[in-house]
């Protein structure tokens, strides 16, 4: 078995960790490999940012660590316990009480005001009688996570209403409403423009410092992954350079 990369600090806890990812997808008859033998640590309250070119595996390397899909081989570990083989609903669980994700294109459902959006995610958390129990407080959950999103006077409004970057922290409240331990950010600047993707960079550095919430970005734009912590430079499916940041 592989060694994991050295993290920022001895001292850091692994909170979440890979071990010899490979990933192919067929295409076809073929084989098409996408991740070569990956390990990657990440300590609990680190900033990480996964940079490379196109198709060099940065969100299929995303998608194992927060198991939204499952290796060919090696593993992925949370708190030094083996995840990625359990089952389904265990994953599908785990993923929903651990994991905050947020996309380049938002993904927030359209029919939706922003205040409901918000709330989704604890409506697939528990029982429809449970919700009904619950509403109130969901309610004013949403609303505080909102409102710490600057969008407290946009709760009612649709997604269809609102700028790229009011989308994406709107898109940010909702991954936030669960308390996730890591938030994975799959390109999350890449439909803003610069100066709207630097202020969602700069709410999650905030985020990052302030709560000490576990950051893993997955970006191609340099720039940007150089405002995380580390930096993990993916070519070809393999880790490259594992970089301190400035
Ligand atoms: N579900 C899939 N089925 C088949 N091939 C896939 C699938 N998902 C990704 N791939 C292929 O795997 C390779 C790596 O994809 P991935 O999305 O991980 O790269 P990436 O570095 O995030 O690229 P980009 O920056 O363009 O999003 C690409 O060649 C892509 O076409």
């Amino acid at each position: 078995m592989s060694e994991i990369l050295p993290m920022r600090t001895e001292t850091a806890q692994v909170h979440l960790g890979a071990i010899a990812l490979d990933k192919a997808y067929r295409k076809g008859q073929h084989r098409v490999p996408v991740l070569r033998g990956v390990d990657v640590s990440i300590g609990r309250g680190e900033f990480l940012s996964i940079v490379g070119q196109s198709g060099s595996g940065k969100s299929t390397l995303l998608h194992l660590l927060g198991l939204l899909d499952t290796p060919d081989m090696g593993e992925v570990r949370l708190e030094g316990q083996r995840i990625d083989d359990l089952p389904q609903t265990t994953r599908d669980e785990l993923r929903n009480r651990i994991f905050g994700f947020v996309f380049q294109f938002y993904h927030l459902l359209p029919e939706l005001t922003l205040l409901e959006n918000v709330i989704t995610p604890l409506l697939i958390r528990c029982s429809p009688l449970e919700y009904w129990r619950q509403r109130k407080n969901f309610r004013s959950q949403a609303m505080e996570v909102l409102e710490k999103m600057g969008l407290a006077h946009r709760i009612h409004h649709r997604p269809s209403e609102l700028s790229g970057g009011e989308m994406q922290r709107a898109a940010i409240a909702r991954a936030l409403i669960g308390k996730p331990e890591v938030l994975l950010a799959d390109e999350p600047t890449g439909n803003l423009d610069a100066r709207t993707g630097q202020e969602i960079i700069d709410l999650l550095s905030e985020l990052n410092e302030r709560e000490k919430l576990t950051i893993i970005m997955v970006t191609h734009d340099d720039s940007i992954a150089r405002q995380a912590e580390r930096i993990v430079r993916l070519s070809e499916g393999r880790i490259q350079a594992l970089e301190e940041a400035a």
